[in-house]
């Protein structure tokens, strides 16, 4: 297979809503999980998903990396009309240009650590540049994962775990990494870690990331912070305090309840 790069230029944004609409549902069962949603997420920019639960935060998620349609509305994803592409142009795209993080990491049980990272590459049929093999070598350095590379996730602790999902998202360079509560099963220590990680590969490698959470400290990690509440954007904010985060939640948690 051959692989399939997606040229978008430098300063477009990475991901572009407009006007998106997914409604689940009709009539008294009719949910809105995103109203007329108009965004851009920048390059290098760690961004952070906010709301209450029920606000339409996974929504926002997977109709910007291309995992589900929109009821209404364009979105541009690398500089592709993800909206407008068929099931297998939207996977390629995905492959090339997007990485996930998940709170339950998602690594394959019987790989180590070592092939989860390359996973990326072997799912996209291609075979690992010495360049890239030099970067995956200065990822897992930096992850502190060297001393663990060959164990299998069922070795690793939940950090470590963690750190191999953030080395194999990183590893292909993709044009954004989706992370979803990503340290929903960390204790803080390794939740400090990890998300100290995902602002180092924002700011140090211009790695852009959008991260949905609950966690008004894991929010305060990130530069820019998107308020959703009832699939509506009502807040779109730079750098705040783990407090200004929760006293900003509180109106919006009070008016779901
Ligand atoms: N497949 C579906 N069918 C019907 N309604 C759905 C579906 N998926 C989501 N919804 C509804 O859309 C709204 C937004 O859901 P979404 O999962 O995006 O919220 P969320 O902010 O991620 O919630 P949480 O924080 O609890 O994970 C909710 O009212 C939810 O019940």
């Amino acid at each position: 297979m051959t692989s399939t790069t997606f040229q978008h230029s430098p300063t477009q944004p990475v991901v572009s809503m407009r006007r998106v609409s997914k409604i689940y549902g009709e009539g008294t069962g009719r949910v809105a999980a995103l109203d007329e949603i108009d965004v851009d997420i920048h390059r290098g920019g760690f961004t952070a998903i906010m709301g209450p639960s029920g606000s339409g935060k996974s929504t926002f998620m997977n109709v910007a990396a291309g995992l589900d349609d929109v009821t209404s509305g364009e979105v541009m994803l690398a500089g592709q009309p993800v909206t407008h592409l068929g099931d297998d142009a939207r996977t390629l795209l995905r492959r090339s240009e997007v990485g996930f993080i998940f709170q339950a990491f998602n690594l394959v049980p019987t790989l180590s650590a070592h092939e989860n990272i390359l996973l990326p590459f072997e799912l996209a049929g291609r075979r690992v540049s010495a360049e890239e093999g030099r970067w995956i070598e200065h990822l897992v350095g930096t992850l502190g994962l060297a001393e663990r590379i060959s164990h299998r996730p069922s070795e690793l602790s939940g950090g470590q775990q963690q750190r191999v999902a953030i080395a194999r998202a990183l590893a292909s360079r993709p044009a954004i990494i989706f992370a979803d509560e990503p340290t929903g099963n960390l204790d803080s220590r390794s939740s400090r870690e990890v998300l100290t990680l995902l602002r180092t590969a924002a700011r140090e490698y211009g790695q852009t990331i959008a991260m949905v959470s609950h966690d008004p400290v894991a929010a305060s990690y990130a530069d820019r912070i998107l308020v959703i509440a009832d699939g509506h954007l009502v807040g779109d904010h730079g750098p705040l305090t783990p407090q200004e985060i929760s006293d900003l939640l509180i109106g919006f948690e009070v008016g779901a309840a």
